[in-house]
Parts: structure tokens; sequence; C-alpha cells
């Protein structure tokens, strides 16, 4: 079912009263004649100009809310099945109460975006809460497409992100593992049989490192008790940013509806800003005061120290470095987390990928010492269940909305200016058409030689987890490295089993909603070293 801009009918029909009109009046005859042949040829044109401006298929729609209520919490689930039954070309058009958006999930029309109109996809929409943060719209994940954003997404991949900067996060990362699988070794020898959670640890570990690569501050432990009020904060602050930034704002489909606030989330926002700031205020602070004391003394160590050396050149103003400090947060965090997480929940489950991997790290690691990253470019298997993970649980399911800026044509549909687009990662991940037992977790099929050379980094569209073209993830890597350093220490360092009772079907595999897609019921599992003690303890 086709949208259309047009009554297509009732404009041919008044074409060819015109050209009866003419047919009866006094012109001569070859003059009449060239001007029935045009009018004749009208409505053809005409109707090959309208077929370029029609709109892709969309589902039968409300007046005024368009297809908001066939979303749910789950959108790209919900997205994902209505694609199946109204779009089978890939791309779909929905209406979110006065704003439209394309939907795309196939990987071929994801290529076409990408080959033909990555340029015109590069904006953000323009978004209540990102607007209400202030800093946000100023970082590079949600700045509009222009000179700035230009300017700063290459001081984030060409300095904050030089190589230099990753061998120093390379130090801090191995660093941040071992606390990990230390505490864990704590906790487990305490308490042999406890069932611990992954993701409480994996997010201490994930949130101080990115804190220590943007900040050099080092804010959690595993044990809640030795928090402080600064890191309690930070912790409050974080959360709730990705609560809202997971929200659906009503006046976002409805800008009138701005001024009603209804659901309290503009408010809340508004109450998170001052407590944002007031940390960001705090950091900068200390640190230009550090700078003045060191004076030429001083080096650049971390991320907040390459963007005050841009701004001391006049290249980036204060509201880019805190949007930049979010971005890091926001998007380097959750969304490691979450991927380290399915993973483990997948291995624990199957005996025989567990197996499979744990000969790999054997082989190649030993047990003698702790894995390191230096490992990683040998540990295929481990690089497949990365993969295979991002293929059936994409973090950010719909990756970050885009905006055109000006109208295109996609898969021979017009799309509009100012339309929003959502890439399905998920349902492309989820789809027979696309991939053999889509809903079975096997890491060996991309080791098949027909897979083997697929990776995640925005070329192979059947698998493009960090996104594509102009606003590709630019920090990949980080999370690339992260989240297999992360498993392959999990699984080198201890035996894992499922709690007393808990069977590897009854576990439960569904979706928490939110911006990155978390488990529903946190993954709980029972950890028995399997290293020599003293290895724990450096
Ligand atoms: C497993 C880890 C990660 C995943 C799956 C991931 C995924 C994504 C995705 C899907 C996008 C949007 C791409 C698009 O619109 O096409 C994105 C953008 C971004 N990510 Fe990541 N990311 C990860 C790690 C990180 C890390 C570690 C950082 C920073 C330290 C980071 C910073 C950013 C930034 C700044 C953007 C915005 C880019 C732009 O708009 O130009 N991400 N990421």
């Amino acid at each position: 079912m086709a949208a259309s801009v047009f009554n297509a009918t009732q404009v041919i029909s008044v074409l060819t009263n015109v050209r009866n009109e003419l047919a009866n009046s006094s012109l001569g005859l070859n003059q009449s004649l060239v001007l029935i042949v045009l009018l004749a040829l009208t409505p053809f044109f005409f109707l090959r100009w309208l077929s370029t401006r029609k709109l892709p298929p969309a589902p039968p729609s409300w007046p005024l809310i368009g297809h908001l209520h066939l979303l749910g919490t789950h959108a790209h689930q919900s997205m994902a099945v209505l694609s199946k039954k109204y779009a089978p070309e890939g791309i779909m058009y929905l209406k979110f109460g006065l704003k439209g958006g394309i939907i795309v999930s196939s990987p071929e029309v994801a290529k076409e975006i990408f080959k033909k109109h990555d340029l015109a996809f590069s904006q953000r929409p323009e978004l209540i809460v990102t607007d209400l943060l202030v800093t946000n719209k100023h970082g590079v994940g949600f700045q509009q497409y222009n000179a700035s954003w230009r300017n700063l997404r290459k001081i984030f991949t060409q300095e904050v992100l030089s190589p230099d900067r990753m061998q120093y996060a390379e130090g801090l990362r191995a660093n941040e593992m071992d606390y990990m699988v230390n505490s864990i070794f704590k906790d487990v020898t305490r308490n042999p049989k406890e069932p611990v959670e992954v993701n409480k640890y994996f997010w201490v570990l994930t949130i101080n490192f990115i804190s220590r690569m943007v900040l050099s501050k080092r804010y959690f432990s595993n044990n809640p008790e030795e928090e402080s009020e600064e890191a309690a904060e930070f912790k409050y602050v974080i959360n709730e940013q990705f609560f809202l930034l997971g929200s659906i704002f009503p006046a976002d489909s409805f800008p009138f509806l701005e001024r009603f606030d209804i659901g309290g989330l503009q408010k809340r926002t508004k109450t998170l800003l001052p407590r944002f700031q007031g940390i960001l205020t705090k950091i900068l602070t200390e640190r230009r005061e550090q700078r003045k004391q060191e004076g030429d003394a001083h080096v650049d160590v971390d991320m907040v120290d390459v963007l005050l050396t841009n701004q001391e050149k006049g290249e980036i103003t204060d509201l880019n470095i805190r949007g930049v400090v979010w971005d890091a947060f926001a998007g380097g965090t959750d969304t490691q987390i979450v991927t380290v997480e399915w993973a483990m929940a997948h291995i624990i489950a199957d005996p025989k990928i567990y197996e499979t991997l744990r000969s790999e790290l054997d082989r190649e690691v030993g047990v003698d010492r702790r894995v390191t990253e230096s490992d990683i470019p040998r540990l295929k298997y481990l690089n497949a269940i990365m993969k295979e993970t991002f293929r059936l649980h994409p973090p950010t399911p719909l990756l970050l909305p885009r905006e055109t800026n000006e109208a295109c044509t996609v898969a021979g549909y017009y799309v509009p200016p100012n339309t929003r687009l959502f890439v399905n990662v998920w349902a492309m991940g989820h789809d027979p058409e696309v991939w053999e037992n889509p809903l079975e977790f096997r890491p060996e099929r991309f080791l098949q030689p027909e897979l083997q050379g697929v990776d995640v980094q925005g070329q192979h569209f059947n698998l493009i987890p960090f996104g594509f073209g102009r606003r590709i993830c630019p920090a990949l890597a980080i999370g690339m490295v992260g989240v297999q350093l992360g498993i392959a220490s999990l699984v080198q360092g201890f035996d894992w089993s499922l709690p007393d009772g808990v069977t590897a079907e009854e576990m439960d595999m569904s979706e928490e909603p939110g911006i990155n897609i978390r488990m529903a019921s946190p993954l709980r599992a029972v950890a028995k070293p399997r290293l020599e003690a003293h290895l724990y303890s450096s």
C-alpha cells in the first residue's frame, strides 16, 4: 500500500478537459495538432513525475497520531514486524505524529543510502532531550551536520583517539580488566555458591575505563560502601541521562505539546541539567587550575586535556568540550556493557560454544598468564562470538536517528526533506532472508568461507552495529576491543555455570526497553576460579 502525495485522478481529469477544450477552439490545424499531442502526452509525463514522488509503503495510520499506536515498548521489534508485512523491499514510511520517518530494514537499502545519499542523511534530528540538556547537541553525537561538527569529529578521531592515546587507553583497560577479574575472584572466594551479576562488574569496569580515559578520574569500586558522594552523584546523572535519552517525549512528535509537558519528562530533564552541568563545571575548573599551575611542564594525558588544548587554540568552545565528554559516557559505556552481558548469556547457555571458546583461549593464551589485548587478533572464535552477539543483539537497535536535509529518492520511493531515518539493524539481524537460521546463536557462521570476510566496520551492510557513513561510530575500535577482551577475561578466569535449578531453556532472553537494549533479567551465574591463585592478585 503506497502512500501518495497528490490525488492523481483529479489532476488527470482536469488536464483531459483542457485538451478537449483546445481541440474545439479556433487555432490553425498545425498549431492545434501540436497542442493536442503535447497535452495528450502531459498526463503521461505527469504520472511519471508523480511516480517519482510516491512515498514508501506504510501501514494504515490513524488521524493525527499516524503510526505511533503501532510502536509499543520495543519499537525496533514492532517496526520489524510491520516492515515484514508492509515493506517487502525493506523501506517503510511511518508517521510519528506530525513527523514523518523512513524505516530501513534491508541491507541493500541501507547500502543505497550510504552510496547515494550519505551527505543528505547526515543530520541528526533536533530532539527535546538533547536540546534541554544543552551540552549534548554541542558534542559529536547529536550535533547538526555543520562545520562545527566536522571540526569536532576531526579532533575526536585524529587527536582524542590518536594512536598514542589508544596506547594509553590499552594500559587503563588492562588495569580495569584486572580489577574486575580480581573482584569477582574475591567475592566468589568468600561465597563460592553465590551467583554473581556479570553486568554489575562489567559496569564498574567500563565506567572506570571511560572516566579514566576522558577525565583521569576513577569513581567506582565493586563495594558500594567505598563509593564517594561524588561517585554516587555521577552514577545518578549517568543513569538518569540514559533513561531520558531512551524515553519518548510527546513534543518530539507534536511540537505544540511542548508547553504542556505531558508525562513530566521535560521537567525531569530540566532538573537533571544543573546536576549534569555541576559535574562538568567542577571537572573543567579543576583541570584548568592544574594546567595553570603546571605551566609549560603540563603534558596532555586524557581526553579533557586534548580538548582544552584545542580550546586554547580557539578551535572549540566550552560547550563543545562538555558535549564530547558526555558523548564518551553516553556512547561508550552501556553499548559495551550490554554486549558483553548478552554474549556471556549465550556462552553459558551453550556448552558447545563455551568449550570451543575455552579451547581457543587455552591454546592461544594458556593458563599461566592472563589474556591481553595483544592476544585478540589470534582469537578468531572470540571474534565470531562478538559478531554473532552484535547480529542478534545490536546494542543500539535502530542506530542513532538521522534526518534528511533534502528530498531524495531511495529504492525508487520519494523521501521528503526533514524525514527521519531509522535503520533497523535488529530487524536485519533477525531476518531469514539475510541470515540462515537467524534466531540461532551460531558464531561458527562467521568462520564459513562466505562470511569470513564480514566485519562490523560499516562496509558490510548485513552487519552494521556501529552504523555507517559520515556518522559511523568514531570509537568502534574501542568498542570492539572492550567487548572481546571483556568476554575473554571472564571466560579465561572462571568456570561459569547457571545457578542451581536454572536450565539454559529457562533463561530469560527477553529485552528491556531503552536506548541500548539490556537483558530484561540481568544475567546471574556461578563463577569458579580456574587459574592459579597468584594470577588473581596482579
Ligand atoms: C560496543 C560499543 C559501541 C557501539 C555498538 C556503538 C554504536 C554506535 C552507533 C550505532 C552510533 C550511531 C552511528 C550512526 O548514526 O550511523 C554511534 C555513534 C557514536 N559513538 Fe559509538 N558505539 C560504541 C562505542 C563507543 C565508544 C567507546 C565511544 C566513545 C568513547 C563512542 C562514541 C560515539 C560517538 C561520539 C558517536 C556519534 C558519531 C557522530 O554522530 O558523528 N561509541 N555509536
